[in-house]
């Protein structure tokens, strides 16, 4: 019997993304359009060489189709966008804005595979008939060089849908099992449903909030803050804590602990790693603080949690966010 492949829009061929869009392919389940922007050139001649430690090593490879601008929908209708770049609200175009002329409303399945909180909000309001998956990732995956993607973690990918009151519990429930069939089918990713997307979110803020920020305003990989040991107990482990108080105060009850949990899952797989915002901030690019930090800080202060480690970082991050928006001239000093 002939297969009927999903049509899928992958936007964002950096580390997540590439492994993703190489993963789908794999499968057969899908046919994957990627859309790319600095490495366009790059790839479009040489491919993307990939190390991964769930593919192997992987050279010159190019996805069947890459485009350098997102496709309207008016003239193809994509099943599924899986997005896989940066999430910068402070930075507009914002993720919606760059999604929605591919969105068919109603129709395209849109899946966030991005850290942090409340991303689902703008989609909610800009489509509110089509479903948003949340994709919560563990993979450690790096583009360095341009079209050079190391990939160290395992592919551990929970998918669940943000649920939108609009609409039916089955349809969304049905698109996140189509979407964790799809990726499954090469048989290399560990991808699971995550029934309840707001647990998972902030389980992994426990991790994201407290070591990505950490590290970025530092400058230290996740190995030196542990030699180090004071940047661990004077600030890793009260932000975690403080992450744990506001989600139970948001009605998603983490474990007490959580912290242990989560230093204890990631450190044999990271051991001196850097962290995505850590690797942006060496790069000059924007920082994702504002859902990884912002977002928790302002959900739980609205629940009465007493957060100073949490706002001490956030307020570290926003200057030097606004140190990398002067240096790309996207703020002027007087
Ligand atoms: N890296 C990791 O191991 C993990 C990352 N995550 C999350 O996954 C998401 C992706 O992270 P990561 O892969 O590291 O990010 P990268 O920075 O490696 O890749 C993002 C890619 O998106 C591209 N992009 C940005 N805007 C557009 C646009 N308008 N059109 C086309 N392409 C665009 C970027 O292009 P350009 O080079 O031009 O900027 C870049 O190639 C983030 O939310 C991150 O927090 C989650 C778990 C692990
Ligand atoms: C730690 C990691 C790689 C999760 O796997 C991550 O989410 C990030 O670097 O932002």
């Amino acid at each position: 019997m002939a297969i009927t492949k999903s049509n899928i829009l992958l936007v964002g061929g950096g580390g997540v993304g590439t492994i993703g869009a190489f993963n789908l392919e794999r499968g057969g389940l899908a046919d994957v359009t990627v859309v790319l922007r600095s490495n366009f050139d790059k790839v479009k001649s040489d491919g993307f060489d990939i190390i991964s430690s769930d593919h192997g090593v992987v050279k010159g490879w190019r996805p069947s189709r890459i485009v350098k601008a997102i496709p309207n929908s008016d003239e193809e209708k994509f099943d599924h966008i899986v997005c896989t770049t940066k999430n910068i609200p402070d930075a507009p175009p914002t993720v919606v804005d760059i999604l929605s002329p591919a969105v068919t409303p109603g129709h395209t399945v849109i899946v966030l595979v991005q850290n942090g909180l409340n991303i689902q909000k703008p989609f909610f309001e800009a489509f509110p008939n089509n479903v948003v998956l949340s994709g919560v990732s563990m993979i450690g995956s790096i583009e360095l060089p341009p079209g050079v993607i190391t990939h160290r973690d395992p592919d551990v990918l929970q998918i669940g849908p943000f649920r939108n009151p609009n609409l039916a519990k089955d349809a969304q429930d049905e698109a996140a099992r189509k979407s964790i069939e799809i990726y499954s089918a090469a048989g290399k990713a560990e991808c699971t449903s995550a029934a309840d997307v707001p647990y998972s979110r902030w389980r992994k803020l426990v991790y994201n909030a407290c070591l990505n920020s950490t590290c970025a305003i530092t400058g230290m990989d996740t190995g030196r803050l542990r030699v180090a040991g004071a940047p661990i107990n004077a600030l890793v482990r009260p932000a975690m804590e403080e992450i744990r108080l506001a989600a139970n105060a948001c009605g998603v009850p983490l474990p007490d602990d959580i912290a242990d949990t989560m230093r204890s899952i990631m450190e044999p797989i990271s051991d001196y790693f850097a962290p995505s915002m850590l690797v942006d901030v060496r790069r000059g690019n924007l920082m994702e603080y504002e859902n990884i930090v912002g977002e928790p800080l302002r959900a739980g202060t609205k629940q009465g949690v007493d957060m100073p480690t949490l706002r001490t970082l956030y307020g570290l991050l926003q200057a030097i966010q606004w140190k990398l928006k002067e240096a790309k001239g996207m703020v002027e000093v007087p």
